[in-house]
């Protein structure tokens, strides 16, 4: 059924924003468009995605999570600001555990963690000094070298494909100065096109790279559906793993990524089925509103 009134919490992860409201039966979805309308930054509330908190129980998606992990008894129903559904967000679950939180939806004490489905798999969720730390899961770097093109790069870059759970691509750049002159109001150009899209980090590495054992970078994002964000939480998890693999070996397991937005740690851990990354910041609610879809 579409929803046409709705209470909803704007939120925010490192300027990574959200609209988030309330639907734990499953009966007040809503279409691409209202999503769309909603993200809107000049007719609508503004925002990168929508984030709808839904009992697992009561999504067709959300049977796949309770069959990894009774526990995920939220699921996060993530839509970009195109409408288009997208797998995981790293931010956005950071977001939506405050808001769980703090409306009373779930009890998270000090280490305790918390298990969310997403369309990606169970993630666990716990508090963390900065805010929320989220155990990323598994990742894989994708075979080939696609080409990345940008408006006003002067020079296309290889890039390496990285599966977090939703697709990305992470292009190294020379400096700064390149990295500021990205025009990441347009879509990068990705050749090969990546079948289900990709989103798109720019990563220059700090100088020294390494400082006091953590890697050090700093990235822009072109995320997919959204545009440029202010931040991308399975972005910086991709960028601090593919700039680990450039650096070879040696490279640390910690990371402070810089993004417009702010800053997040992401750490490369060893797990019983393999390496797994997380990833920690903040976790922000904004305010609060009722709309009318019409
Ligand atoms: N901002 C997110 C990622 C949101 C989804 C992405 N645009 C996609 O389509 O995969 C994050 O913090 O990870």
């Amino acid at each position: 059924m579409m929803a046409t009134e709705l209470h909803f919490t704007k939120g925010h992860g490192t300027g990574n924003d959200f609209v988030l409201y309330t639907d734990a039966q499953g009966t007040n979805d809503l279409t691409p468009a209202q999503v769309a309308a909603i993200c809107d930054r000049h007719f609508g509330v503004g925002a990168d995605g929508v984030i709808r908190a839904v009992k697992s129980a009561n999504l067709p998606d959300g049977a796949a999570a309770l069959a990894e992990d009774p526990a995920a008894e939220w699921f996060m129903d993530y839509r970009n600001a195109d409408g288009s559904a997208a797998e995981m967000c790293g931010n956005g679950i950071r977001v939506y555990t405050r808001y769980l939180v703090d409306n009373g939806l779930v009890e998270l004490g000090p280490g305790d963690t918390l298990a969310i489905g997403t369309r990606a798999g169970v993630r666990d969720v716990q508090r963390s000094t900065t805010g929320f730390q989220v155990d990323l899961g598994r990742w894989r770097l994708e075979p080939g070298e696609p080409v990345v093109r940008a408006r006003n790069l002067a020079v296309a870059r290889p890039g390496q494909g990285i599966n977090m759970g939703n697709p990305h691509v992470v292009v190294a750049l020379a400096d700064a100065e390149e990295l500021a002159a990205a025009d990441l109001a347009y879509i990068p150009q990705i050749d090969p096109e990546p079948v289900d899209g990709a989103n798109i980090e720019f990563v220059v590495p700090h100088e020294p790279l390494v400082a006091d054992g953590v890697g050090r970078i700093t990235m822009r994002v072109h995320e997919r559906g959204s545009g440029e964000t202010l931040s991308c939480g399975t972005g910086t998890a991709a960028a601090a793993l593919a700039t680990r693999h450039w650096a070879g070996r040696g490279a640390p397991n910690i990371w402070r990524v810089d993004v417009p937005g702010g800053t997040v740690g992401v750490r490369m851990f060893a797990a019983e089925d393999g390496e797994h990354v997380s990833l920690s910041g903040p976790a922000e609610l904004v305010f609060e509103g009722d709309l009318s879809l019409g």
